[in-house]
């Protein structure tokens, strides 16, 4: 396993942030971290890069403890940005690149890939305050990544990001991984987590509550949905037995289900009703195991 940790727990005061997490990632993976909000996720970042000591508990890299000088390993973008506003962008990655330890030679032409990569490249001369919230996004990107960090831990990513501009950076970050790059991920999108890795952790008040095999996460839940969208009114399929639960969306239904029984105790009841154009059985989203394990309130 590249990094470690075992029985991680970090109090503030009473606020016990983390307790008692374990956790393995291999080399060259992309591993979810999920959890709401103040569930302990920036806490765990900041131990892993050594910029908080855990309370008890051990974190290593390849086995060895990482400490805030082998930052140059590590690359992390945080959640909460932290460039300088008023430095222009080259002279902030170049500045950056030489605090892990890089010579301006090598930075330049790597931060030229990258800001090309991400159709930024306009902005080289531009100061960081004069940009788009998105091209910031982009800027903050590649400070971490410039230096080709081991490990990479990415907070939120995408957030502020256009659709198309979303797409070039999910290329470029599963290629870092296809290139051997270590990645935690964490975002409140599931579907970014669901589409992009294979492992994750849920947090909930500093613990994991779930982890594991995204695939086989969903085969343990349990639960089975049916999508349903049909030319004709089949409300009646509501009260059915053996429907669970019922979400309306804007083109049909999708019902939690008791069993495969009641799916087809459903199809056999909407034959003959008219056209059905998606009648479809699947698995639980991360969305629904997210929800039915930390809660109602966070959606
Ligand atoms: N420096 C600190 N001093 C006191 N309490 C803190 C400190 N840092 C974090 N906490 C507390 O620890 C808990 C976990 O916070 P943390 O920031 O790790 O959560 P998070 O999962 O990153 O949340 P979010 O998704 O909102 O960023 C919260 O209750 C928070 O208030």
């Amino acid at each position: 396993m590249a990094l470690t940790l075992n029985e991680v727990t970090k109090s503030f005061g009473g606020t016990e942030a983390v307790r008692g997490l374990s956790l393995s990632i291999p080399e060259g993976e992309m591993f979810g971290m999920l959890g709401a909000n103040g569930a302990g996720k920036t806490t765990t970042f900041r131990m892993i890069i050594g910029l908080l000591d855990p309370n008890s508990g051990s974190i290593e890299w390849n086995n060895q403890p990482l400490t805030y000088k082998e930052s140059g390993k590590v690359g992390y973008l945080p959640e909460e940005r932290g460039l300088y506003p008023k430095l222009k962008v080259a002279d902030q990655l170049i500045y950056l690149g030489k605090l892990r330890g890089m010579k301006k030679k090598d930075i330049v032409p790597k931060m030229r890939y990258w800001l090309e990569r991400f159709q930024a490249e306009a902005y080289e001369q531009q100061k960081v305050e004069e940009l788009s919230k998105g091209n910031q996004q982009k800027i903050q990107l590649i400070a971490a990544i410039l230096h080709e960090p081991e490990l990479l831990i990415l907070d939120e990513p995408f957030s502020g990001l256009d659709p198309l501009n979303v797409e070039i950076l999910k290329k470029a970050v599963v290629e870092l991984k296809e290139n051997g790059t270590t990645i935690i991920f964490s975002s409140h999108r599931m579907e970014h987590v669901e589409e992009m890795c294979e492992h994750l952790c849920i947090l909930h008040k500093g613990e994991p509550v779930v982890g594991g095999h995204i695939r086989e996460i969903k085969q343990n839940f349990g639960r089975k949905y049916l999508v349903i969208e049909a030319e004709f009114d089949c409300s009646f399929i509501k009260t059915m037995d053996g429907v669970l639960a019922v979400e309306e969306r804007a083109n049909g239904l999708r019902l939690e289900i008791r069993d495969e029984e009641t799916a087809e105790h459903i199809f056999e009841a909407l034959q003959g009703c008219g056209r059905v154009r998606r009648f479809s059985l699947e698995d639980p989203s991360l969305n629904d195991i997210f929800i039915a394990k930390v809660g109602a309130s966070y959606a």
